[in-house]
């Protein structure tokens, strides 16, 4: 069984086909590289997955179970976690706060004890991230590309089983893209880290990097005018002549 599901998915903005019978599949600890042109529809199908837009048309299933009208937050007690585009940290708040609301939010109380470890569970998600030596700072301080990263360290403190990353490489410099490459890659395959469990989290993510995302993904989905173009390993998609034309030309042009 797949661990995530997506059918036949439309959805309209006024006159705009955002999407269009598009169909996403992720089986566990997979990571699915999600591409394409600006304006495709990542974000829109992101946000489908998480439950903050309704699909017009099509279904959601995840580890076999209907999502698609469930809210957002049932949807990460049941294992899904998202990083966005541009982080909204709070602020004021040191850095270890940030993460304590995910490590305290609806997944964390499936675990009997959560209130003692989630202090514990949270430092190893900054930890993971490199950024504990800033637990303590308000998040206002982060660089950039640590903002990203503390995201990703809030998404893994619910302990995922499926994150969806939009753009986790942007605004990182190349050292840190590596290193975060490096530990996703660490995710996926599970284990302990500290007192964080990963089964071998599935992954789902958006990048416009594509040298990076290619040396993890393990099957890539174009998307282009809302509809999905191809889809293979990475290797196939990077030879796929209409991919080449659509969106890889492009890049080379730019
Ligand atoms: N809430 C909205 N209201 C109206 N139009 C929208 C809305 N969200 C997205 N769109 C439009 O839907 C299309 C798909 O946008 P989407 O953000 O999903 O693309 P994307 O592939 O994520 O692009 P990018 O790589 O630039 O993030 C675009 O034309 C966008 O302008």
């Amino acid at each position: 069984m797949d661990l995530l599901q997506a059918e036949n998915l439309s959805k309209r903005f006024g006159g705009l086909q955002a999407l269009y019978r598009v169909d996403l599949r992720v089986k566990e600890g997979e990571i699915v590289g999600l591409i394409g042109p600006n304006g495709a529809g990542k974000t829109t199908l992101l946000r489908i997955l998480l439950g903050i837009h309704r699909p017009d048309e099509g279904r959601v299933f995840f580890k076999g179970k209907a999502i698609t009208s469930l809210p957002t937050w049932e949807r990460v007690r049941l294992g899904l976690a998202a990083t966005f585009q541009s982080p909204r940290p709070l602020k004021r708040l040191p850095v270890i706060a940030n993460v304590l609301v995910a490590a305290y939010g609806p997944r964390g109380g499936r675990k009997g004890d959560w209130v003692k470890r989630a202090e514990a569970r949270a430092l190893d998600a900054l930890e993971f991230v490199g950024i504990a030596d800033k637990a303590k700072e308000p998040a206002s301080v982060l660089s950039g590309g640590e903002l990203k990263r503390l995201e990703i360290a809030r998404a893994l403190a619910t302990e995922p089983e499926l994150l969806i990353l939009d753009e986790p490489f942007a605004g990182l410099t190349p050292v840190e893209t590596e290193l975060l490459a490096k530990s996703l890659a660490r995710l996926r395959k599970g284990g302990r880290f500290g007192r964080l469990h990963s089964e071998g989290c599935a992954m789902v993510i958006i990048e416009h990097k594509l040298s990076e995302l290619f040396k993890i993904a393990d099957r890539v989905v174009v998307l282009h005018f809302g509809e999905v173009l191809a889809e293979g390993t990475p290797e196939e998609v990077a030879r796929n002549p209409k991919v080449i034309e659509a969106y890889l030309g492009e890049e080379a042009h730019a």
